[in-house]
């Protein structure tokens, strides 16, 4: 969401970012509606102090001006009401239409209408060359029993799967790991729910547009969200917090549902993509300050990047073109991990800032060091998610006999060299 007076005084800017990140909105059909609901709220105004104006004339008048004064405010009256019930349609039309208004992307992201525009802004770790034919995961897994990815079809439809063994005991501690790692690094640990209302999904900005990639609880008009970022953005709506008690630090853990809608055919198989998985989420919440949410963009890019390190998995980090980041999105880096059988790069984390594009739309304030209340800026990225970080985790560290030697940071973790 936008301020509609920075919208007027930014028209250029906002129309630009309408065009590169492909928005079907019309401005000139917004504000006009704005003014609508304006005017009609001056009119009501209008009309409400005619009214009064007539009804204190009431006291002092004969009785037969009496009965032209009640026709007067009679008819006031009744033509508030009137312009009352256009009015909520005309407002409801109007905030539909705010909803749409694109974060205003920053100056560096390549322009463009989708993923091929993106650009690499580093790649980071030597590509592993094997001496031997190396398997994927799917294949790893099958070897060494590490998961069922057939008979729990039946039980559970396609994009679902079972870790089985040693891999079901690695997932565990490595969102114990990356929960521990991002909070040593000053964030707390929180546990989130899937399970959110719809207006989480309005403030976080999936919706609208995305309902159909969310799973939804109908008899509880409830939704299954596909991040923490969803609870997470509006934990604190509503609230007006202290300068002092920012920057909010949040590391989520929390299970992640996506219906994967748009997916049809893509990554069928094995883990890469999937209905439901675990991921360790890095949330911030700081004062509305460009060069803070900068510092923190670059921190959370860090902290994935540490994590990448000490699993040994090389990796590149993608610069987000403006048709591919997101509507609320004023920065994303993608970062990609080095998938062997592929012989490509695949995203396994995505770093964003939002500014107050996300805290306008779930109310999220602060008062300022100036006693100023202000929206605060959000930002997040991902720490880790599983199964998708296990594909590029077995197919790296694969040995010729077809087990997989664990990176030192995670040897002591399972207790041993391999997995
Ligand atoms: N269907 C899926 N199956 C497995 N992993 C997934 C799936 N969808 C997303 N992920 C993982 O979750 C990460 C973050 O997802 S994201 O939509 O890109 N971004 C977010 O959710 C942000 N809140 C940052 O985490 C992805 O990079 C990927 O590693």
């Amino acid at each position: 969401m936008l301020a509609l007076d920075f919208v007027k005084a930014n028209r250029e800017t906002v129309e630009k970012a309408i065009r590169d990140k492909n928005v079907a909105l019309d401005l000139d059909q917004l504000l006009d509606l704005d003014a609508e609901v304006r005017a009609g709220k001056t009119e009501i105004d209008r009309l409400r102090a005619e009214r009064n104006a007539v009804s204190a004339k009431f006291k002092d008048a004969t009785s037969e001006e009496k009965a032209e004064l009640g026709k007067q405010a009679k008819e006031a009256g009744a033509r508030a009401s009137a312009i009352e019930g256009e009015l909520s349609g005309k407002e409801a039309a109007l905030k539909a239409l705010m909803l749409k208004l694109p974060g205003i992307p920053f100056e560096g992201a390549p322009i463009g209408p989708d993923e091929s525009f993106n650009t690499v802004s580093r790649t980071v770790g030597e590509r592993c060359k094997f001496d031997f034919e190396p398997l994927d995961h799917v294949a790893l897994i099958e070897r060494n029993d590490w998961a069922d990815l057939s008979r729990v079809v039946q039980v559970s439809g396609s994009r679902t799967y079972c870790l089985k063994g040693r891999l079901a005991l690695l997932e565990t501690k490595l969102m114990a790991w990356a929960l521990e790692q991002i909070a040593n690094a000053g964030f707390t640990p929180i546990t989130v729910p899937a399970i959110a209302r719809e207006q989480a999904f309005l403030n976080q900005g999936q919706f609208p547009g995305h309902e159909e990639e969310t799973y939804q609880l109908p008899n509880d008009d409830l939704w299954l969200a596909g991040t923490a970022e969803v609870a997470l953005t509006s934990l604190h709506s509503g609230e007006i917090i202290e300068a002092d008690k920012l920057p909010i630090l949040y590391a989520g853990l929390s299970p992640c549902f996506r219906r994967e809608a748009g997916s049809a055919g893509k990554d069928v198989r094995g883990l890469l993509r999937v209905h439901q998985f675990m991921k360790v989420e890095q949330y911030v919440i700081c004062e509305a300050d460009d060069a803070q949410s900068a510092e923190w963009h670059a921190k959370l890019l860090g902290l994935a990047e540490q994590l990448l390190q000490a699993l040994e998995i090389p990796y590149q980090v993608i610069e987000t073109s403006t048709g591919d980041m997101g509507l609320g999105k004023y920065r994303m880096n993608d970062i990609e991990s080095w998938v062997p059988s592929l012989a490509k790069y695949r995203e396994t984390h995505s770093c964003s800032t939002l500014h107050d594009w996300q805290a306008r739309r779930a109310n999220l304030r602060y008062r300022g060091a100036d006693g100023k209340v202000r929206f605060a800026h959000t930002l997040n990225n991902t720490a880790l998610a599983s199964p998708r970080i296990l594909v590029p985790l077995l197919e790296n560290h694969q040995t010729d006999d077809g087990r997989v030697r664990l990176p030192k940071a995670l040897q002591e973790l399972m207790g041993g060299e391999f997995l």
